[in-house]
């Protein structure tokens, strides 16, 4: 498996071994014990599983505030997407900073984001799909947002984001300015 830093701390880009055979081929999506060596240990308990029909569909800016703040392990099951992580620990010293990578089914990348990080994505490709192992439960009375688009953080998506296809929810999210953040940094 190799592991690639970003620019945000703990945030990093794994990609597991493909073994290849005239079938095509086979890889351990996901080996705790390999992540544990790389110092990786989460002890994630739920699975996420979406698919976006159309290209240029954005989910997020998403968190879930503390007691049930989620670090995810994301990865690309199907299409191509832009996964991006923005830091929101009160205190670092990279807050509001943002990294982002292209996921796909063809690289098999994965992005590692610890709790504490705002998480979303565009797709890059009709039926793209989502596949990502969360660290705590759904807990809907802790959901936050923040708008993909927030100025302030300045994603580049890579794409023209006017006509991107949101949820209700994810249009009227707030700018970072205008929310707390339920996070802290601890060095
Ligand atoms: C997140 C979640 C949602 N749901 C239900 C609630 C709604 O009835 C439906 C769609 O939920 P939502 O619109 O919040 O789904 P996304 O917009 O894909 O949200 C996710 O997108 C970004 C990228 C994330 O990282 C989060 O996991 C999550 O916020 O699934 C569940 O039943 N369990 C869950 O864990």
């Amino acid at each position: 498996m190799n592991v690639e830093q970003t620019t945000l701390d703990g945030v990093v880009i794994l990609t597991p071994a493909r073994h290849g055979d005239d079938r095509g081929f086979f890889s351990e999506s996901w080996n705790r014990k390999r992540l544990t060596e790389a110092g990786l240990d989460y002890d994630f308990v739920q699975d996420n599983h979406s698919l976006s029909a159309q290209t240029g569909t954005v989910r997020g800016l998403h968190f879930q505030a503390p007691p049930h703040a989620q670090a995810k392990l994301v990865r690309c099951g199907r299409g191509r997407l832009f996964d991006v992580a923005v830091d929101i620990r009160q205190g670092s010293p990279t807050y509001g900073q943002w990294t982002g990578v292209e996921l796909s089914f063809e690289n098999g990348r994965q992005l590692l984001i610890p709790a504490g990080f705002l998480h979303g994505f565009i797709t890059r490709e009709p039926d793209t799909e989502i596949i990502y192992k969360c660290s705590d439960y759904y807990a809907p009375e802790c959901d936050g947002a923040v708008r993909f688009d927030d100025p302030d953080i300045g994603i580049d998506w890579g794409a023209a984001t006017g006509q991107a296809i949101l949820s209700q929810k994810d249009a009227a999210a707030p700018r970072l300015a205008d929310i707390h953040s339920p996070f802290t940094y601890e060095a």
